[in-house]
């Protein structure tokens, strides 16, 4: 289904939720050498999207370089869901253009190259591990073996047969991670996945998101934690609906003169606020 045939709900909403998955070129970042380069994989275009009255994203131009992590980052409600969301093709836009691996966003071919995973865990709990893997698995056509090594991917397969409702909190997420992977997408979208983790769980899946952009997945990941900004490639900064910056970590303790990326990026915002004031 296309983005323009889908009617919106009153607040630009999109009438239903579906796991899918573009911009002037992005000044060119000095990213970690040996990972995959094939281009560009999201272009954005003075985007500009309105929820209910409020304009919640204004005039953003990016892009996300592909086979990379992009970490979006900013305040509570500063529109990291929303941009998400928009980029998905689950939330209308305004103004702008949006392009994901080459289509507008929301494109009905889109389906089985995006995975999703929303911030509010969508897994069966009365399921196993692995029944819901392959649920989700079967509508992009995946067999039985991908759904078993999308659950060893995530550290599951001792307890694969496990219904999803007897697992612990960490656990849980990661069920609702294997079902976003089982269809191997090329763009992995990720809202706040390590909430709620413990650090050793949240290291451990930063290692695999880095293991994956090292095999060509381009991830966009967003996280209100700024020490996991330092695993990111790039980072997108957002606050109060604009992109702060387009960066990365080493230039952002550059900027904010300061090697803690939390109190870096603090500084960037009252320096914005400054020149607000
Ligand atoms: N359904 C909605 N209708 C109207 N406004 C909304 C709706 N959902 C979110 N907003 C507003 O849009 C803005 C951006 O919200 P969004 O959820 O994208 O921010 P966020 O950065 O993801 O926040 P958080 O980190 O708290 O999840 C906020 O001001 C929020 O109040």
């Amino acid at each position: 289904m296309s983005h323009r045939a889908v009617l919106p709900e009153p607040d630009g909403q999109l009438p239903f939720p579906h796991p899918l998955g573009m911009s002037p070129p992005t000044p060119a970042l000095p990213l970690k050498p040996g990972r995959h380069d094939a281009g560009t994989s999201v272009r954005v275009e003075n985007l500009t999207v309105r929820r209910g009255r409020m304009e919640v994203l204004k005039d953003l131009s990016f892009s996300i370089p592909s086979g990379h992590i992009t970490a979006l980052l900013g305040p509570s409600g500063s529109g990291k869901t929303t941009l998400i969301r928009t980029l998905v093709g689950v939330q209308k836009f305004v103004g702008g253009s949006i392009e994901v691996l080459g289509r507008p966003a929301g494109d009905a071919t889109l389906r089985g190259e995006i995975g999703y995973v929303t911030q509010a865990v969508s897994v069966y709990k009365d399921l196993s591990v692995l029944e819901n893997v392959r649920y989700f698995g079967a509508m992009s056509g995946c067999s039985h073996a991908d759904a078993v090594a999308a659950v060893a991917a995530v550290g599951l397969a001792e307890i694969s047969r496990r219904k999803a409702g007897a697992l612990s909190g960490g656990q849980f997420s990661r069920v609702s991670l294997a079902c976003a992977l089982v269809s191997k997408p090329k763009l992995l979208v990720l809202d706040e996945p390590t909430v709620g983790l413990d650090p050793v769980l949240r290291a451990d899946l930063w290692a695999q998101f880095t293991a994956m952009a090292a095999a060509g997945t381009t991830l966009l990941i967003s996280s209100h934690v700024m020490e996991e900004a330092g695993h990111a490639d790039t980072l997108l900064l957002l606050r109060g609906g604009r992109l702060l910056a387009q960066l990365t970590p080493a230039q952002l303790r550059q900027r904010g003169g300061s090697e803690n990326l939390e109190l870096a990026f603090l500084r960037l915002i009252q320096a914005d606020m400054a020149v607000a004031s």
